[in-house]
C-alpha cells in the first residue's frame, strides 16, 4: 500500500472571493503508518482527509493510492466520522455487514469477518443491540471495525474521539491503540489535540492556518503501548506544542484557537 498526496489544492469560491484552503499539499504514507494531520482550526484538515476519501475533489494536484488516482469513494478507503455515523436503525452486525454487503464480500466470508471484528473490538454477545443501547466507548469501537470491515487499504478518521470528554478520549485512545495493533491497517486521521497526536501516531503533519500548507513532518518513534509520563514522550510533546505555538504566532494569537489546539 502506498498513498501519495501531489501537489493537492483547494480553493472554496465564497461571495465570489476565491479561499485557497490548501495550497501544494504534498506527503505520502507507507504501509502500515498512523499518520495524524494536526493544526489550527481551519487550516483544511477535514478538507484534505475528504479530498483523500473522494466525497470532494481537489482543485489541483491529485490523490494516488497504490499509483491508482483517486477519484471517488471506494472500499479501499475506511471513513470514521467524529459523531461515529452508525446507522441508528441498524443494530451492530447490521451496522459492521453493511460495508461488506456494499462490496459483495460472499456471504459466509461476511459472517466470518463479522465474528474476527467482534473478537477485535470485545463486543462479542453485542451484535443484537442498537447504537442508542451503547456506550460512547463501543460506538467508537463498532465505528471503527465497521470502517475495518471491508478490508480497507487505508482507515481514514476525522477527529474520531472529538466528541468525548478529556478523560473518556484519554481511555478511547489506549482502546484505539490496542485494536489498532491488531490490524495494523494505515491510518490517516485529523486531530486537534497534540496529546492525541503523540499517542497514536508514527508521524505528525502539522498543517498551517493559512493556504493549508505543511509546517512539519515530525516522527514519533516511540515504543507502543505508550507512556504518557515517559521522559520521551513528555519531550516529545513538548516539541510539539512548540511547533504548533510557532503555527498560531505566525497565523493569529488568537486564544479560541489556542483552546481548540488543546495547549491548555
Ligand atoms: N464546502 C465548503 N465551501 C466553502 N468553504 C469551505 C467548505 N468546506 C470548508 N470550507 C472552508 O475551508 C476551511 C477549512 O475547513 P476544514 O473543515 O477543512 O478545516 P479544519 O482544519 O478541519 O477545521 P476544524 O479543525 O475546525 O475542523 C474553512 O475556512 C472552511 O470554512
Amino acid at each position: 500500500m502506498e498513498l501519495k498526496i501531489e501537489n493537492v489544492s483547494k480553493v472554496f469560491i465564497n461571495d465570489h472571493n476565491d479561499h485557497t484552503v490548501l495550497k501544494d499539499v504534498s506527503f505520502s504514507v507507507s504501509e502500515g503508518q498512523f499518520v495524524t494531520l494536526l493544526g489550527p482550526s481551519g487550516c483544511g484538515k477535514t478538507t484534505l482527509l475528504t479530498i483523500i476519501a473522494g466525497f470532494q475533489v481537489a482543485s489541483g494536484g491529485m490523490i494516488l493510492l497504490n499509483g491508482r488516482q483517486v477519484a471517488k469513494p471506494g472500499p479501499d478507503r475506511g471513513f470514521v466520522f467524529q459523531n461515529y455515523a452508525l446507522f441508528p436503525w441498524m443494530t451492530v452486525k447490521d451496522n459492521i455487514l453493511y460495508p461488506m454487503k456494499m462490496s459483495k464480500v460472499p456471504v459466509k466470508e461476511r459472517e466470518q469477518r463479522l465474528q474476527e471484528l467482534l473478537a477485535i473490538a470485545q463486543l462479542e454477545g453485542k451484535e443484537k443491540l442498537y447504537p442508542h443501547q451503547l456506550s460512547g466507548g463501543m460506538k467508537q469501537r463498532v465505528a471503527f471495525i465497521r470502517a475495518l470491515a471491508g478490508r480497507p487499504e487505508v482507515l481514514l478518521m476525522d477527529e474520531p474521539l472529538g466528541a468525548v470528554d478529556f478523560q473518556m478520549r484519554q481511555i478511547l485512545q489506549e482502546e484505539l491503540e490496542s485494536l489498532w495493533l491488531k490490524d495494523k491497517t494505515t491510518v490517516v486521521m485529523v486531530t486537534h489535540d497534540a496529546d492525541e497526536a503523540i499517542y497514536l501516531s508514527d508521524r505528525v503533519i502539522v498543517m498551517s492556518a493559512r493556504e493549508g500548507k505543511i509546517l512539519e513532518d515530525m516522527r514519533v518513534e516511540l515504543p507502543r503501548p505508550r507512556d504518557r509520563k515517559d521522559k520521551e514522550y513528555v519531550r516529545s510533546k513538548e516539541r510539539l506544542m512548540d511547533i504548533l505555538k510557532v503555527a498560531i504566532n505566525k497565523e493569529s494569537d488568537s486564544a479560541e484557537m489556542e483552546r481548540k489546539l488543546c495547549l491548555a
